[in-house]
């Protein structure tokens, strides 16, 4: 499956984190709907068994079905695709690039670059794990468009993800992220709970990402999706 299909070409997505527990009446709610792909991902306590169970369990469905890549100790295969998170507010250079360098190395022999992407990340939520585990430094108003210049036209990336993960991201920033993004496909995520949310968030950028919702309310979640 071609990268242009698992995001280039989705509006909504949902982000289903291993480490959580969902019913099989939840989880076919979710993979049943209108969604566009799955993302599974999360931060903390993700392992081989857990990612190959949900795995298992969302290909009983017709839905595509990417990986989040957060450990090299819980690549499976069988993904549609595999995204590489990258996060670029951060000093420390190991979540940038430096552990996905080491990753390479390792693992040269398995790997099929046509069926992996690079994520490049800014982390904008100070609470949540991502920024704790990532060393990441807070991004001021001023800031973000300097991050979307350099990420849209200097590296051309050709993704950039506004994380909010767990809260509700600043609807100013997300304009400015649009607005200085002209070649970048723009991810947001973070706290989307519903249709008013998604809504909003999805005029500024070209996927919306649904995660944490999921595991409040099968039906909240399914509200997220705006076609
Ligand atoms: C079979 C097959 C395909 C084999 C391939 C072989 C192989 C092992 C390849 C490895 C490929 C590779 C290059 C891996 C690199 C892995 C790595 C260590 C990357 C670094 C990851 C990183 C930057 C982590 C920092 C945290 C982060 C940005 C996570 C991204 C996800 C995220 C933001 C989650 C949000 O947090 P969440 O957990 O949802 O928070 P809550 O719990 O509060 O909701
Ligand atoms: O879990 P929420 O807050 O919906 O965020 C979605 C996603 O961006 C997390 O990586
Ligand atoms: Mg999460």
């Amino acid at each position: 499956m071609g990268v242009f299909y698992m995001l280039k070409e989705c509006r909504h997505v949902f982000k289903l984190d291993p480490a959580k527990d969902i019913t099989d009446e939840a989880l076919a709610k979710i993979c049943e709907s209108e969604t566009d792909a799955i993302i599974v991902g999360g931060t903390d306590g993700i392992t081989e068994d857990n990612v190959l169970n949900l795995m298992a369990r969302v290909r009983r469905f017709s839905v595509p079905v990417a990986l989040e890549v957060t450990s090299t100790e819980a690549v499976v295969p069988g993904f549609d695709h595999y995204f590489i998170p990258a996060v670029f507010n951060t000093k420390d250079i190991r979540w940038q690039h430096g552990l996905m360098l080491q990753a390479l190395a390792e693992y040269s022999h398995l790997i099929d670059y046509s069926e992996m992407s690079l994520l490049p990340y800014i982390i904008m939520n100070e609470e949540c794990k991502a920024f704790e585990k990532s060393d990441a430094e807070r991004v001021t108003h001023e800031m973000v468009p300097h991050y979307i210049n350099m990420l849209d036209k200097l590296y051309q990336t050709s993704y950039i993800y506004i994380e909010y993960s767990g809260t509700y991201g600043d609807p100013e920033v997300m304009r400015m992220v649009r607005d200085n993004a002209a070649h970048s496909h723009v991810i947001y995520g973070g706290g989307i709970g519903g249709r008013d949310e998604a809504r909003e968030m999805a005029q500024y950028a070209d996927t919306i990402v649904v995660g944490n919702v999921i595991y409040d309310s099968t039906k909240k979640a399914l509200r997220t999706i705006i076609k």
